[in-house]
């Protein structure tokens, strides 16, 4: 273990962008919602892929399930939030943009509204108590269920951003790429992006989705998640790659969860290297950091190691991802500010 490099990555502030909340809580806090409901008979082993294990991004879905039956009421969602946002802030995150797909549970009388403002809740907590981070949210739309359900939820989203001091931000697109298409999404999204809300789009995660990314380009998003196969090396084409680059739209990656879910063959495979060479904005990101057992430092060591960035490249690829945030300017600035601050106690 090399343990002053791993100091260095921690030591650097960062921002997270895309994050998922029930696939971003560790195994402390899993063992707590597994010992308050003994009745489910889950094992841990069940709700993390560690390292050296690989499984396929349906698995990875199977893995979500399980979570979404230990986090089901108020009580969990307070606790499994106010937990993450403590991760992230003692990882060195200063700035954090959480996602979470608002659910209901007839069993624990959860609603939708609930969900949203008891996620509101932990974040105020958090700053209450004085937590060193800047926490947003991300409303985000399950694919999977569907157009109705996207809008209901746009609607939620639409009500929370002009009711939450500005802590609802944006809207993100997620769940099983394999299920449904985003043709059928478009109305919503758009309707989103009409009220202002930013989008965050998970986009070509997997290959067979070039027509969908062409049609959700054309919103089009503030933020890309994945676009794994977006360039053509992958399978994708010039056509997205141009739109992408000529809208400055900047790609949130993931590497551990990309090689985990095996979307991705290895780390020195990673998209990663294409779009940074492009010197395309790109903003290292964990996506699920309980499930697949990283957090954000980690990523950015990986990221060095794999691809030969010095200490210099790491600061200016964090410092990159203010920009790249849907903070209001002041706040960028303020964030701007910190990282000169703290520049030459860091790198030496
Ligand atoms: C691995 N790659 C991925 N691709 C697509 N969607 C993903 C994802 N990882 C997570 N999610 C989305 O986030 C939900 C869990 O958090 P929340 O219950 O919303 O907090 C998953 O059910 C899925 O919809
Ligand atoms: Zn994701």
């Amino acid at each position: 273990m090399d343990t002053e490099a791993d100091l260095f990555y921690r030591q650097i502030p960062k921002v997270e962008l895309h994050a998922h909340l029930n696939g971003s809580v560790s195994f402390a806090t899993m063992d707590k919602l597994i010992a308050r409901k003994p009745q489910l008979n889950i094992e841990s082993s069940r709700t993390a892929i560690h390292s050296g294990q690989h499984r396929t991004l349906s698995e990875c879905f199977q893995v979500f399930k399980v979570i979404h039956q230990l986090v089901d009421s108020e009580e969990d969602i307070l606790m499994v939030a106010k937990s993450v946002i403590e991760e992230f802030a003692a990882d060195g995150v200063k700035y954090l943009e959480l996602r979470s797909t608002p659910r209901e549970e007839t069993k624990t009388g959860l609603s939708k509204r609930r969900y949203i403002e008891t996620v509101l809740e932990a974040i105020h907590q958090c700053k209450q108590e004085d937590v060193d981070i800047d926490v947003r949210f991300l409303v985000a739309v399950d694919r999977r269920n569907g157009p109705e359900v996207a809008m209901e939820t746009v609607k939620l989203a639409e009500d929370f951003m002009s009711s939450s001091d500005g802590v609802v931000v944006g809207l993100d697109l997620s769940g099983d790429p394999t299920v449904g298409h985003g043709k059928d999404l478009l109305p919503a999204l758009q309707r989103a992006r009409n009220c202002g809300l930013k989008l965050a789009l998970h986009m070509s995660e997997i290959p067979s989705q070039k027509e969908e990314s062409e049609l959700l380009l054309d919103l089009p998003p503030d933020r890309i998640g994945h676009g794994t196969f977006l360039h053509p090396g992958a399978g994708g084409s010039d056509s997205l790659v141009d739109k992408v680059c000529k809208l400055n739209i900047p790609l949130e990656l993931c590497l551990t969860s990309n090689v985990k879910g095996q979307t991705v063959p290895s780390y020195d495979k990673h998209h990663f290297q294409y779009w940074y060479e492009l010197q395309h904005p790109c903003v290292l990101c964990t996506d699920d950091k309980g499930v697949f057992c990283t957090d954000l430092s980690q990523e950015y060591h990986l990221a060095a190691s794999t691809f030969g960035l010095t200490q210099d490249a790491v600061w200016s690829l964090s410092q990159q991802a203010i920009q790249c945030s849907f903070a209001p300017e002041a706040v960028k600035q303020k964030l701007e500010q910190r990282w000169a601050e703290l520049r030459p106690h860091v790198l030496h």
